[in-house]
């Protein structure tokens, strides 16, 4: 006789990129310098440029016209658009590093057995750029852009398609991130997050309502226990 057991998923985390797994405001930033430069406008200093990452290049190019107090018209916003992919593709690690304690909290996650994947809103060249040359590309089942699907964050699908693609059951999964997109996008599909205080966010995260705020990815392990006991059980 073959007894069947039945086949539980592994768990997931799914980590945001920008502010979250690296510190890449100077690059991003950096590459808005020059386009603002190139119009004729004074570059933006990086503690107030870097709140204005996380909805994607694009957004990131409107609040930099916008916090200059410059009209952008919506046919040269697609153009400022192709020349910043390309500079921020040929300048992706320059002064970008992973945050503190980042590999090691990939490490425990990994020999606990769970699926690791990114959701970000960049788009998923650049993302898989950027993970290769940090070198943790490779520990991730799933690194999903924001042009990888129809549908980007803070729409719940992003989330809920990248964990599918990743082979992650969406009722064994975390969420871990460090702004009010990955928040909502969370709470919309109806997974725990994790916030990190450390990243891009115009108002504390701690006001946002995550499950658990960390300050550091030593926390992480923990936090994703307290929050994933249930479903151990
Ligand atoms: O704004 C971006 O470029 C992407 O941001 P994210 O990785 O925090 O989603
Ligand atoms: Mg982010």
């Amino acid at each position: 006789m073959v007894i069947h057991t039945p086949q539980i998923a592994p768990p997931i985390a799914v980590f945001d990129l920008d502010g979250t797994l690296a510190d890449t405001a100077g690059d991003l930033v950096g590459t808005l310098n020059v386009i603002l430069e190139q119009e004729g406008l004074a570059p933006l200093p990086l503690a107030q440029a870097r709140d204005m990452i996380g909805a994607g290049a694009r957004a990131l190019i409107e609040r930099g016209f916008e916090a200059a107090g410059k009209e952008l018209a919506p046919s040269h916003l697609d153009t400022l658009f192709k020349q910043f992919m390309v500079h921020y593709g040929e300048n992706i690690r320059v002064r970008t590093e992973l945050f503190p304690g980042v590999t090691a909290a990939l490490d425990q996650l990994e020999a606990a057995g769970f699926i690791l994947a990114v959701c970000t809103n960049k788009v998923e060249e650049h993302s898989i750029k950027l993970l290769d040359e940090l070198e943790i590309g490779h520990r991730f089942s799933a690194n999903c852009g924001r042009d990888t699907f129809p549908y980007f964050k803070p729409d719940p699908r992003h989330l809920t398609l990248t964990i599918e693609r990743a082979g992650g059951d969406p009722s064994r999964a975390i969420m871990v991130g460090d702004s009010r997109t990955d928040i909502v996008t969370a709470q919309n599909a109806g997974i725990p997050v994790v916030a990190v205080p450390f990243g891009y966010t115009d108002v504390p995260v701690q006001d946002l309502n995550p499950d658990i705020v960390i300050d550091h990815f030593d926390e992480l392990f923990a936090a994703v226990e307290t929050l994933m006991k249930p479903l151990a059980a």
